[in-house]
């Protein structure tokens, strides 16, 4: 499916008190000083797929406040998206009843977060995520699971039950009482979604690795792994029961273990991302920060490509933060290229206007001051 974004309105979100944008479906380049809003806007779209956006924030804090008030007010964000034959209108906000929890509507429905995913799928890159090589597992691996669940939604509930099962586990088996009959419950229930997690991002990984084969881009190949205990396990990975048989057992043995750690040790969620940079022969965390850079926004445009060929789903929207000013004009040339050859909607931004001279012409360009738009139609 063709999906763009049409109109965004934006209703005291962060600095925007209002914002009404028509980007008729085009790409789009934000450049302005530091502080202006362009992070914030990027933000409000991403707040319109289930999660907390792409600064991992709380409902409360995406609410406008004045320097001299405490708490953010009610805000909300609404699109109206089209493909070839359809218009849907998205919108998400504070609830009413609740400041602190988000509500979400499609087509003045109310429906939950998840749903907004049959009609959008984002793509993000921001100056944060260049850490990833660099951070805790459990960060990086938030970051892989992104990807898995913007081409397969199921994902994030079946991540979201299984950390629910694993939390009442531990609490069971630190806090006691270690009612075997519940605990043989609660195994079996981590055992069945572990087994999705699995396989989803197995076929994920083989399925981004192969789109990186595939692309001959400016950006350096990365080779892309999972690594971890589950990962590694004698199982193969397609064969459904014996991986159940084997994680259930897994559980069952670690108790002890994880009751004397006060921790979860064993299963899925201590799988980790690696990946490899292959012209350097070196992992990922060893590179450069500018090699590394370069190695994530390959992922992401390999996401970018193999979501656009998904037929039954939205094709995907990226949100670039601060990626052109870190590339040299070469690859910056190639990136906009690309991001045009694969038809994705995107939307950039930048401190300097010439960052975006590539664009002219292939996107609307827009200034940002203190929450004010300037357009440049071109
Ligand atoms: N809840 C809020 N209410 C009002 N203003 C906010 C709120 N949250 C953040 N801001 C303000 O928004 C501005 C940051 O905007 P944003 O992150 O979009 O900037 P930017 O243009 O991306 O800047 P940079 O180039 O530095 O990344 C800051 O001035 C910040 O104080």
């Amino acid at each position: 499916m063709k999906t763009r974004l049409h109109t965004l309105s934006l209703t005291e979100f962060r600095g925007y008190e209002r914002l009404d944008v028509d980007l008729e479906g085009r790409s789009l380049y934000l450049f302005g000083a530091n502080g202006a809003g362009k992070t914030n806007f990027l933000e409000a779209i991403s707040v319109l797929n289930p999660g907390r956006g792409l600064r991992n924030a709380s409902v409360g804090d995406l609410g406008r406040r004045l320097p001299h008030e405490t708490k953010g007010r009610a805000w909300g964000v609404s699109a109206i998206l089209k493909t070839e034959d359809e218009e849907v209108r998205l919108g998400t906000g504070s609830d009413p009843r609740n400041l602190d929890k988000r509500a979400v509507r499609i087509d003045q429905q109310t429906v939950v977060a998840g749903r907004l995913l049959d009609h959008l799928r984002l793509v993000w890159l921001t100056p944060a995520q260049d850490r990833i090589f660099l951070e805790a597992r459990a960060e990086r691996l938030r970051f892989f699971d992104r990807l898995v669940f913007a081409a397969d939604p199921h994902h994030a509930s079946t991540v979201a039950a299984y950390e629910k099962a694993l939390r009442e586990r531990l609490k069971l088996l630190t806090q006691g009482p270690a009612d075997a009959v519940w605990l043989d419950a609660l195994e079996e229930r981590l055992a069945n979604a572990g087994v999705g997690m699995i396989v989803a991002r197995r076929l994920a990984l083989e399925a981004l690795q192969a789109e990186i084969e595939s692309h001959q881009g400016a950006f350096p190949k990365a080779d892309l792994g999972l690594t971890g205990e589950e990962q590694s396990g004698a199982v193969a990975v397609y064969d459904h029961r014996a991986l159940n048989g084997w994680l259930r057992d897994g559980f069952a043995r670690a108790r002890a273990r994880d009751s004397a750690a006060g921790r979860s040790l064993f299963g899925p969620h201590r799988t980790d991302l690696s990946v490899f940079h292959r012209d350097k022969d070196r992992q990922a965390a060893d590179c450069s920060t500018g090699e590394q850079k370069a190695l994530v926004l390959n992922m992401i445009l390999a996401q970018g490509a193999r979501l656009s060929r998904v037929k039954m789903a939205p094709n995907p929207v990226v949100l670039l933060d601060e990626v052109a000013a870190h590339l040299d004009p070469i690859r910056r040339g190639a990136l906009f290229d690309e991001t045009d050859h694969l038809g994705l909607q995107t939307l950039f931004t930048g401190t300097d206007e010439n960052l975006f001279d590539g664009l002219k012409g292939r996107a609307l360009g827009v200034r940002v001051e203190g929450g004010q738009w300037t357009e440049f139609r071109n």
